[in-house]
């Protein structure tokens, strides 16, 4: 796969995203349980080589990657299109992390490769973006942003949350046209769970899941536990075969 395959540029519709109204779009890979991670949240390689080179394509197409802090303390991800070939010099996505309390650790591999690796800045890699809440301490955004890492304050919700219904004029005010929305659990649940956006239009435009043909058994939900009510009706825009995996695209209704 050497190229963009072809039913994510006929499905997705990131090139028409404007910074004023940014695509979002939320993805996950799961099992035929349901499930995202195994016990404890750790991390299981759910998609084969296909479909997370898919995964990768998508990264590309978007602005941004988006997690939660959680999944970046667990998995201490990269968040590049690492797999894609390097001779396409594609713009790297720009990684963001919902983190209220700014619990990142400074000694993370997203960090350590972005100052370890100046080369590559701009090329194969952004700077980590974090995203917290206003009241973190000063000295405290001081501390991560001395360690490299930009530091983005915004207004939390009374569950001292970012509000999902924000993110798009996040994403305006930081000039990105479109996000892709990695995880976990309790991220895909809120967004999940919050309809609309701000201005009242809705606020996810695609979902993109991959289902691997396993059982993980006792592990993370797709949302976490008693939060599977009041969950939107998608409907499916396209579904692929990707090697031993499937593939759907699907909108929020
Ligand atoms: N298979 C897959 O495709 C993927 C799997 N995963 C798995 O997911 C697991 C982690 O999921 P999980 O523990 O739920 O953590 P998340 O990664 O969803 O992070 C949750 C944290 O994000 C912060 N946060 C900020 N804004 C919000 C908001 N609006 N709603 C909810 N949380 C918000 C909170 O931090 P605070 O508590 O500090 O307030 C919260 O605890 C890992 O095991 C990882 O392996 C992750 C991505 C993809
Ligand atoms: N698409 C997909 N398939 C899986 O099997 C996965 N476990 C994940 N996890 C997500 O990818 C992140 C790690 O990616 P990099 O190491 O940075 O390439 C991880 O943090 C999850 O967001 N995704």
């Amino acid at each position: 796969m050497s190229q963009i395959p072809q039913f994510l540029v006929d499905n997705l519709f990131t090139t028409s995203a404007t910074t004023s109204r940014p695509h979002i779009t939320l993805t996950w890979a799961q099992s035929l349980d349901s499930k995202i991670a195994g016990p404890g949240g750790q991390r299981v390689i759910l998609s084969g080589p296909e479909s997370m080179l898919m995964t990768h394509w998508m990264r590309s197409m978007h602005d941004a990657i988006l997690i939660g802090v959680n999944t970046l303390i667990l998995d201490n991800p990269r968040l590049q299109a690492n797999l894609l070939p390097p001779s396409l010099n594609l713009p790297p996505p720009q990684p963001l992390i919902l983190d209220p309390k700014l619990r990142f650790p400074i000694t993370s591999r997203i960090l350590n490769e972005w100052n370890t690796k100046p080369d590559q800045r701009g090329k194969t890699m952004r700077q980590p973006w974090i995203i917290c809440g206003e009241n973190v301490p000063t000295e405290r955004v001081r501390e991560v942003e001395g360690a490299g890492a930009r530091v983005v304050l915004v207004k939390l919700d009374d569950r001292a949350h970012i509000p999902p219904s924000s993110l798009p004029s996040i994403l305006t005010s930081l000039g990105l046209r479109s996000v892709m929305i990695e995880g976990g659990s309790r991220i895909l649940s809120t967004f999940l769970h919050c309809p609309k956006r701000d201005d009242g239009s809705k606020l996810v435009n695609s979902v993109v899941v991959t289902v691997a043909p396993m059982f993980i058994g006792e592990g993370i939900g797709v949302v976490p536990e008693g939060e599977d009510v009041g969950l939107p009706a998608l409907k499916t825009v396209h579904t692929e075969k990707m090697g031993k995996d499937a593939v759907m695209i699907c909108a929020v209704e």
